[in-house]
């Protein structure tokens, strides 16, 4: 609730509608204790007088009532005939639009086709009809406007409860004999109540205005009462002598609704999980760069080198460093392993390469990424999207929702070439094929005109490995592409990746948590943690000899077939905080050979042997030992 609140306060505009509407309501709450003159008690003697008049603030209307006292009663009354109008709606549509979502088949049809002949009449026409079926009043005028926005609570809430009712976790509570009435107050009610306030909270302008165009029309309150609407009916004749009869009640339907809908964008806004994360911003085509010191000199060496990267996440006060001076580099053809924890930083390292952090919260605070001699740290947003997937292709651990699911894939392999190059139809249809028959997807020619839920796992991650080679990348950032894949399918994909990059000479930063992935596949091999390189060598010497006790214990979490019976390690302990790490090393308090200088300063690398440990007391010692 808290959060909510700040968010909302965040939106300026929101926040300004809030206030309005606060004052506006709290007014009409105090209404009959205010010192009012009668609402509607008539002085004839007294017709139209001007606003500012001695007595009548806001002047006198044609029978010389109090105008002021009029648009105090008739905001309170508009106010919550407008605010029970939309709860009315809210709580039978929204119930209509649950049960009908819920149990769908029949009873969808049936109650779904009853709600659409309902939107089939002009909504205006339909209130029309039923007042003059119940009769003219502000009662029926409320009956009116509730009826004919029930069919919108319906079909939204309808809409989501569809989604809903077919979730793990739904079902999860079938299976445990809950009820229907059960399931549907404490699993799919809670789901959607969110969507409700929204929904209810955009509209509830809208039925304060479609009561005062009833009570206009002289359907709604009826005289002496006064509701915004009837007084504005009322003034209709005198618009252009009196203007101030009409202007009064309209600016203050103008100000209620203006500041209803401002606060409903912000409500809306607030309560938007997707929104929320984002704390109301939309992240920016590239990541923000904000860099504390002078990067460090290029051009780099290899094909992709990143020196000194640090990344950092600002959340309101707290700052998470996620990457905290990295650096990598890779040679054409290589693969080179990204190994470390859940939480340790290998994607937000691979995502700072081309600015694909989302920001905000994210920044890039220092460092440098060399690519083609130029530092794409910083680089504008032209240069990023010429390269990305051009130059460097990603390829993520979950195909599915990387892959467009409603077009076929050799029309996405066809865009993702378009993109970059201007090849014609028939050209690029043969390039999507010849991709498919790379990547040894069988009957390719039939395949590629296949949709992505048509394809195995397997299938779709080698149709996302195709997309990455469709453009003969120099580089290729794979994030845990295998992880998501059974160890058969697992073990294909990592041989077809590996005969891949020889054929095509394309160098692959691999992030894997998987010690058994790095030795089948890695020529090298980088271990994160804490957001810091710890150690980093050829996969051979690393796997032969590990020199920082926490690349010991990852090579002991994996499970060997064949090795006979051994009780199965763990690291003791969690990954730290990121947004508060210990001094020294970050490994320590989890580390069997911690010492007390451990945890004093900064542990720097040590390098030796064309290998790179940061520890003060590796499980072996480096050739040609020299500080970093
Ligand atoms: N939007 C964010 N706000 C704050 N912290 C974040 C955000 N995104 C990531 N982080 C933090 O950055 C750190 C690095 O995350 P990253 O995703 O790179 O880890 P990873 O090693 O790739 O883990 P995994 O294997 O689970 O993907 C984590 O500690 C994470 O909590």
């Amino acid at each position: 609730m808290t959060q909510f609140i700040k968010l909302l306060a965040r939106n300026q505009l929101a926040l300004a509608g809030g206030i309005i509407l606060s004052i506006v309501v709290l007014v009409s709450i105090l209404v009959p204790i205010l010192p009012l003159q009668p609402p509607d008690v008539t002085n004839t003697a007294d017709r139209f007088m001007a606003p500012f008049s001695e007595g009548h603030w806001l002047g006198t209307d044609h029978l010389g009532r109090d105008l002021l006292s009029r648009l105090l009663w008739g905001t309170r009354l508009s106010l919550a005939v407008g605010a029970a109008a939309a709860i009315v709606a809210a709580v039978i549509g929204s119930a209509i639009g649950i049960v009908a979502g819920y149990f769908g088949g029949t009873t969808d049809n049936v109650i779904m086709r009853g709600v659409d002949m309902l939107m089939a009449f002009p909504y205006i026409l339909l209130a029309l009809a039923i007042v003059a079926a119940l009769g003219p009043g502000l009662m029926n005028a409320l009956i009116a406007v509730a009826a004919v926005n029930i069919p919108f609570f319906a079909r939204n809430i309808r809409g989501i409860t569809v989604g809903i009712a077919h979730k793990e976790f739904v079902d999860a509570a079938k299976l445990a004999g809950k009820g229907h009435l059960t399931i549907l107050t404490t699993e799919i009610l809670p789901n959607v109540v969110p969507v409700i306030v929204i929904a209810m909270s955009t509209t509830i302008g809208w039925m304060i205005l479609e009561t005062a165009g009833l009570s206009f029309l002289g359907l709604g309150s009826q005289p002496p009462q006064a509701d915004l609407g009837s007084m504005l009916g009322e003034a209709r004749s005198a618009l252009i002598t009196n203007p101030h009869t009409s202007v009064v009640p309209g600016l203050m339907i103008f100000i209620i609704v203006m500041s209803i809908n401002l606060l409903g964008d912000g409500v809306r806004d607030a309560l938007d999980p997707r929104l929320r994360s984002g704390a109301l911003s939309r992240p920016k085509p590239t990541t923000t760069v904000a860099r504390q010191s002078s990067p460090p000199h290029g051009p780099g060496e290899g094909v992709l080198d990143i020196r000194e990267l640090e990344t950092q996440f600002h959340v309101g006060k707290r700052v998470f460093k996620a990457v905290n001076q990295v650096s990598l580099n890779i040679e054409p053809g290589e693969c080179l392993g990204v190994i470390g924890e859940s939480g340790s930083g290998k994607s937000v390292t691979a995502l700072s390469v081309m600015g694909l952090v989302a920001s905000p919260p994210g920044v890039i605070t220092g460092g440098a990424v060399f690519h083609g001699g130029q530092d794409l740290v910083g680089a504008r947003y032209s240069t990023l999207r010429r390269l990305r997937g051009d130059k460097v292709a990603y390829i993520f651990q979950d195909p599915l929702s990387t892959l467009h699911p409603l077009i076929r894939v050799g029309e996405q392999l066809a865009e993702a070439i378009r993109v970059h190059h201007p090849v014609g139809k028939a050209e690029l249809r043969q390039r999507a094929i010849d991709l498919l028959n790379d990547v040894r997807i069988p009957n390719a020619e039939s395949r590629v005109d296949s949709y992505p839920h048509e394809m195995s796992g397997g299938m779709r991650q080698r149709v996302a490995i195709a997309m990455a080679l469709a453009n003969e990348p120099e580089v290729i950032i794979a994030d845990e592409p295998t992880t998501a894949l059974d160890v058969t399918v697992q073990a294909q994909v990592l041989s077809l990746l590996d005969d891949l990059r020889r054929e095509h000479n394309v160098a692959i930063m691999f992030i894997t948590h998987d010690f058994g992935v790095v030795a089948q596949l890695c020529d090298r091999v980088a271990v994160m943690y804490g957001g810091q390189i710890v150690e980093q060598g050829t996969t051979d010497d690393i796997l032969a000899n590990p020199a920082h006790p926490y690349t010991r214990k990852l090579m002991e979490c994996v499970p060997e077939l064949g090795a006979g019976r051994r009780e199965l390690a763990a690291i003791p302990g969690l990954p730290p905080a990121v947004d508060d790490l210990p001094p020294g090393c970050a490994f320590a308090p989890r580390c069997h050979k911690a010492q007390a200088e451990c945890t004093k300063a900064p542990i720097e690398m040590t390098r030796g042997g064309g290998r790179a440990v940061r520890c003060l007391y590796p499980e072996t010692k480096l050739v040609e030992e020299e500080p970093a």
